[in-house]
């Protein structure tokens, strides 16, 4: 699968945020999107996603490939546990789903955290749920802004571990401030 991105531009006002961006991304590729606040990453991401429409330019090969992200507020349902965050994004929650969405969940997460409701996660556990939901929905593009937020050192890289194991054939395009990332990721650098 191939996206191209042909002269995108937005702005908000007067505020130019992206000037023309040019970019042929590939499945098999992770992409690690750098730039300083404000440069305009979360606006392309929105843009790739459909949430917010391009000033001008355009996009090919994007229209109905299946896509899950990691938003920066996490989009998680507070009320509910890990294990249902992340069965109520796929068909059906039965015996065996819930048992593998637990499986998934475990290799970010101590069991004791499973079962009980997000909102009393810790911040760094809770961007692990997004994660984790992120990896489980079936996909074939994977948006991730700045996921590596409020972890430690360790848990980010247990947490690009996991990303590097399940993302193998899919186009994965990731915000992050730190250039360090880029080479844990094995990642192409896309400066804004
Ligand atoms: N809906 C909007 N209306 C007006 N301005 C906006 C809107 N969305 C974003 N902006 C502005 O566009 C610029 C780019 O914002 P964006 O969130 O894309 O940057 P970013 O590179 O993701 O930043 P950060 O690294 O801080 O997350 C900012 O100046 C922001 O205030």
């Amino acid at each position: 699968m191939e996206v191209n991105i042909r002269n995108l531009s937005k702005a908000f006002g007067n505020l130019k945020v992206l000037t023309g961006v040019n970019l042929t991304l590939r499945s098999g590729n992770i992409y690690c999107l750098m730039g300083p606040s404000g440069s305009g990453k979360t606006t392309f991401f929105r843009i790739l996603l459909g949430l917010e429409n391009a000033d001008s330019g355009h996009t090919e090969g994007i229209t109905g490939i299946k896509t899950a992200a990691v938003f920066q507020e996490n989009c998680l349902c507070e009320a509910f546990t890990p294990i249902d965050n992340l069965t109520m994004v796929t068909a059906g929650a039965s015996k065996e789903t819930r048992k593998l969405a637990k499986q998934a969940l475990l290799k970010f997460l101590p069991e004791e955290s499973l079962s009980r409701p997000v909102s009393t996660l810790s911040g760094g556990m809770k961007r692990r749920v997004a994660i984790a939901r992120a990896l489980w929905v079936p996909s074939e593009m994977i948006i991730m802004d700045e996921p590596f937020t409020g972890l430690d050192e360790d848990t980010k890289r247990m947490v690009i571990r996991r990303i590097l194991e399940c993302t193998k054939d899919k186009l994965v395009i990731i915000s992050t401030h730190q250039e360090e990332d880029a080479g844990l990721l094995n990642g192409i650098l896309i400066k804004l």
